[in-house]
């Protein structure tokens, strides 16, 4: 048992329950859609019935507001599990492809079957909302699932554990608690499916552990993701929108704006413009004891980024303090060059470097030259600046005109492109992830007539039929 923490799971508990799962997953058990749609509704009630303690829990660890986590943390999930419930028939119904006319009686068929059973592996910034919402898709995918939450975030990483071993099938579903060690033991087991949260540090750990056993993964990892201002952008609104997204959990956020990219026509406009949305969002200190802001998840992560403010060659023109509770005001800094230290890692934080450039195609340029992001964010209602960005970056996803709430859009996949990871999930999407589309045919023995010619020995006449397709016409353009 690690020394750490007594709730931790030892590696012989890890085994056993590795055993148990997989014997649930044998037996069938959460195959049928009536069973799925239980546990799918049961896990919505799992989240509303327990609303306080939900909330709790996240403030004990994060200092998360109760705001932030009813809208980013417990809508989402009740939300993406009754939406699954409703829809499960649909996402699970067998599909008839279209094939050609002299194959129509071969019952040619697509079953969507549950993968086998499968690893999350979740971080500590949405430690419910990322746990639950790809739990919600394997469950919904008929597929028994083990769950490790972040050790980063202990009291909601028991709750989980409690909480889904009351209200759900406790043979199907299980949490183990744990960090490092516990994490490297699941990682030696052979998986259907994971889905990893987190870090590429830890991801390409993840996925050479996967590679032994040809399991599949998704990678939901991280990176800068920029915002570029364009010369025709309402700068008041996007001010504000840029900080929406730096404040949210502290810009403790996958998909937090990272740095900003302004033209240096319009960069003292949009600095005075960033001013007065901080003025507006932070009427009080935000160090105040009554903060609504979340804290820095723990203390080398804030030892990092206050050594960030601190070395930092540009000028922090807001915030740029924190405390002993780990809170550190939303910091803006300007005149940050390229080679800045601001620009180097993912920030993971509530620093906002703003770079000037000369204009927006050099900006496209500082995009397209770095690793593509999971998010890249475009202030402008311009059609050739958005034609320009959709034809010269490449990112998880882009958006216009605001920051961070593409995430409630479920029904468009949420993932990265290279070092952002790979795969996508939400809705449907995360069905599709623990979900083989298996192919079924059954071949009646009337057909013999018709393919009696693949059969040996060849001969000139069924070499031509054959060849019928090698000679199809092709058409001149
Ligand atoms: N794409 C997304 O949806 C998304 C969402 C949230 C966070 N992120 C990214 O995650 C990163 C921050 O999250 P984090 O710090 O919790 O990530 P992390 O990689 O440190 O931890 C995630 C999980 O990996 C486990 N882990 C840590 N070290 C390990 C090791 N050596 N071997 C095996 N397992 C290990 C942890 O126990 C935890 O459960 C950021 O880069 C952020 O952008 C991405």
């Amino acid at each position: 048992m690690s020394a750490s923490n007594s709730q931790y799971s030892t590696i012989e508990q890890i085994d056993e329950i590795y055993a148990r799962v997989a014997q649930t997953w044998k037996s069938g058990v959460t195959r049928p859609l009536d069973y799925r749609r239980r546990q799918l509704l049961q896990l919505a009630r799992m989240i509303q019935e327990n609303k306080t303690l939900w909330e709790d829990a996240v403030l004990a660890d994060l200092g998360k507001h109760r705001q932030e986590c009813a809208s980013t943390e417990l809508g989402p999930t009740v939300h993406g599990a009754l939406h699954a419930a409703e829809n499960l028939e649909d996402w699970a119904r067998p599909e008839k492809p279209k094939v050609d006319s002299w194959r129509q009686n071969w019952d040619a068929t697509v079953y969507p079957v549950p993968k086998g059973t499968a690893l999350l592996i979740s971080p500590w910034n949405f430690p419910i909302v990322l746990t639950l919402l790809p739990l919600v898709g394997a469950i919904a995918a008929g597929c028994p699932v083990v769950i490790k939450p972040s050790e980063l975030t202990p009291t909601v990483s028991a709750l989980l554990a409690r909480m889904i071993e009351q209200y759900l099938d406790p043979n199907a579903y299980v949490v183990i608690q744990g960090a490092i060690p516990e994490t490297t033991k699941l990682l030696e087991l052979r998986w259907a499916h994971i889905l990893y949260t987190g870090s590429g540090r830890v991801g390409r750990l993840v996925a050479a552990a996967a590679a032994k056993h040809v399991t599949p993964v998704t990678l939901e990892l991280g990176g800068k993701s920029p915002v570029i201002i364009a010369p025709d952008a309402d700068l008041d609104l996007a001010a504000r929108r840029v900080l929406f997204g730096k404040v949210q959990n502290s810009g403790q956020l996958c998909v937090t704006p990272d740095y900003v990219l302004v033209p240096t026509a319009i960069a003292s406009d949009f600095k005075a413009a960033m001013l007065k949305a901080y003025a507006s969002f932070f009427p009080i200190n935000p160090l105040d004891a009554e903060s609504q802001w979340s804290k820095i998840v723990n203390h080398a992560q804030y030892q990092r980024l206050m050594n960030l403010i601190l070395t930092t060659k540009g000028t922090v023109i807001a915030g740029g303090v924190g405390d002993f509770r780990r809170r550190i005001a939303t910091t803006i800094v300007s005149d940050v060059g390229l080679d800045d230290p601001l620009m180097e890692e993912e920030l993971f934080g509530p620093i906002l470097p703003i770079v000037e450039v000369e204009d927006v195609d050099a900006a496209i340029s500082v995009v397209a030259d770095r690793h593509s992001p999971l998010a890249l964010y475009v202030f402008s209602n311009d059609e050739t600046v958005k034609q320009k960005c959709l034809d010269r970056t490449n990112s998880g996803s882009l958006i216009f005109n605001d920051t961070v709430w593409q995430i409630v859009v479920h029904e468009m996949p949420f993932g990265g492109i290279g070092e952002s990871g790979y795969g996508s999930y939400f809705s449907k999407n995360t069905f599709d992830v623990f979900t083989h589309r298996r192919s079924y045919c059954n071949m009646p023995a009337e057909l013999e007539p018709f393919i009696g010619h693949r059969y040996p020995p060849y001969t000139d006449d069924s070499y031509k039929i054959m060849c019928a397709n090698v000679n199809l016409p092709i058409p001149k353009n």
